[in-house]
């Protein structure tokens, strides 16, 4: 069993404003005392009895704190430090102030391809690195994209919150029903074996979109989807042939982050 550090965080750490929360628990600014640094702390609620409806069990939070350890990538969330009581766990994460992605996409009146581009660059660059680990992400959705600082020359893309990633052990197979409706792979919903190929499901604006999450999850298993021309009628015809290569019910004919990288779209000739 991991044994994280058992100080007490707030000797070390001056606790700030709560910056965000999800299923994860809460997502605080925090002051390095020592440094004066900022960074951000991941206070993630411990269940208090095994099978508890509340808080999160300490196997999952290990899983997630011992992926994080063996990623180091510039696209990647950087962990700095682990503490833990008898309630609570809480990551000591890198400050990401940019904000969402998908905040700064609306924010502008229209995004260039070429600017789509070398966002898709990134997130793709962070998540071919993290599947070269064995390593899956599996929630990954707008909300997830982060930016390290808004108004860079090219702002530096962040993948965050881990708390549903996987690290695939050959021969082992592993199913899970996590996600979130209109972004979750086909073979999650048929509760079918996975493998990374389920991160590459990627869709920022689901085409897949229900008026109810059945709906959605049944749009996507009957791969019912149509580049609605009020959305796409600027895309091009690359981009699109970039899009169905990746919305492929088969996951293993679905393009790999290493496929995408190449894809004349992204790395044109
Ligand atoms: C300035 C700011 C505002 C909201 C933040 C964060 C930072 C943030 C951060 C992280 C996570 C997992 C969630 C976060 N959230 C919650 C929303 C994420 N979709 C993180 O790991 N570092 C952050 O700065």
């Amino acid at each position: 069993m991991a044994v994280f550090k058992l100080d007490n965080v707030e000797d070390l750490y001056e606790i700030g404003d709560v910056l965000g929360s999800g299923h994860f628990g809460q997502v605080r600014e925090v002051r390095e005392r020592l440094t004066g640094t900022l960074w951000a702390g991941k206070f993630l609620k411990l269940q208090r009895s095994v099978g508890s409806r509340f808080g999160l069990e300490r196997k999952s939070v290990e899983q997630e704190v011992e992926i994080l350890q063996s990623l180091q990538h510039q696209n990647v969330m950087a962990l700095k430090d682990v503490f833990e009581s008898r309630a609570e766990v809480v990551l000591i994460v890198e400050l990401i102030r940019g904000g969402e992605l998908f905040d700064f996409i609306a924010e502008k009146e229209n995004l260039m391809e070429s600017e789509a581009i070398d966002f898709l660059k990134q997130i793709l660059q962070g998540v071919c690195y993290m599947h070269s680990k064995q390593i899956g992400h599996f929630d990954l959705k707008p909300e997830n994209i982060m930016l390290l600082v808004k108004h860079a020359p090219s702002p530096d893309i962040k993948i965050i919150d881990f708390g549903m990633a996987h690290r695939f052990i050959q021969g082992v197979e592993y199913r899970s029903m996590g996600g979130t409706p209109q972004y979750i792979a086909p073979e999650i919903i048929n509760f079918e074996p996975l493998s990374t190929a389920a991160d590459m499901w990627l869709s920022g604006l689901s085409p897949f979109q229900g008026e109810t999450d059945e709906e959605t999850l049944k749009n996507i298993v009957a791969m019912s989807y149509v580049f609605e021309p009020h959305y796409f009628s600027q895309t091009s015809s690359m981009a699109k042939d970039f899009i169905q290569k990746l919305l492929t019910k088969d996951q293993r004919e679905r393009m790999t982050a290493e496929d995408c990288l190449i894809h004349p779209w992204i790395k044109p000739l």
